[in-house]
């Protein structure tokens, strides 16, 4: 699904990204971790096309197409979709208006996917003005409910969650991912930033990467990876050997 190759970036004339290589195939979900400010948002910001993240070397191949170059609504028309980690507020846009125009669903379908959310009476107010924490986040999963991405990035999906709508946000997410398809089945993958791992009881995640200072340092089973950071600290996966 997405193979990325020698990747360097960029952002405000500093090289950020140095080296990223990664493969994630179809029907696997992946996971990235790694301290604060190592680039994690940097690459799936990279991956969706936004301006502001410049690739200096290397190459983005989604489904085998080279997207390095290609602009933002391009990657989302084929198929790459991201929830955010701060998604901005847009005063004058109404959730209900974005969803109609980004999708060919009906008013009644729409009304129903947000009500599986909890987010019915969201859709007459202005993306993101004033929502909480919890809601920003049922709200970037209600637009990939409507979008429905083949890949899916999910920056920090438990970051400001409470324990109830934790539960709701990771039933959702597991649905988007197909967790109960066979992975030979499958049509959609995902790249899921975390630091808490608690998405880890929702989806099945099938390879965990470690980005240290821009460099993805290990690779491994993404549970194992979360046991060893939370005994020793990430400084243990410099040593890593699976690199
Ligand atoms: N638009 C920008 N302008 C300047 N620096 C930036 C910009 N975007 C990212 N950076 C810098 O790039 C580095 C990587 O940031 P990034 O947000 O990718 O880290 P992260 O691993 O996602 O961190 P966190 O876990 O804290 O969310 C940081 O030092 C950050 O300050």
């Amino acid at each position: 699904m997405l193979e990325i190759r020698d990747l360097h970036v960029t952002v405000e004339d500093r090289e950020v990204l140095h080296d990223i290589n990664l493969t994630i195939g179809d029907g696997e979900t992946h996971v990235l971790m790694g301290p604060n400010g190592s680039g994690k948002s940097t690459l799936l910001m990279t991956i969706m096309g936004f301006g502001g993240y410049k690739v200096t070397k290397g190459s983005i191949l989604f489904k085998g197409t080279d997207i390095t170059a290609m602009p933002i609504h391009e990657r989302a028309g084929l198929g790459i979709g991201m929830l955010f980690q701060r998604p901005p507020a847009i005063a004058g846009l109404k959730l209900g208006k974005l969803l109609t125009a980004t999708s060919e669903l009906g008013d009644d379908a729409i009304e129903a996917l947000a009500e599986s959310v909890n987010m019915e009476n969201f859709l007459t107010r202005d993306i993101n003005v004033g929502f909480s924490g919890g809601e920003i986040k049922r709200s970037e999963v209600l637009q990939l409910k409507v979008q429905q991405p083949k890949f899916i990035m999910l920056d920090e999906p438990e970051s400001g969650v409470d324990l109830e709508n934790m539960v709701l946000m990771g039933g959702e997410v597991a649905h988007l991912l197909e967790k109960d398809v066979h992975i030979v089945n499958r049509q959609r993958s995902g790249l899921i930033i975390t630091h808490t791992g608690y998405i880890l009881d929702y989806v099945d995640a099938d390879q965990g990467h470690v980005m240290i200072d821009g460099q993805i340092r290990c690779h491994g089973n993404p549970r194992e990876i979360l046991k060893v950071v939370k005994e020793k600290g990430y400084k243990e996966c410099l040593a890593c050997k699976q690199i």
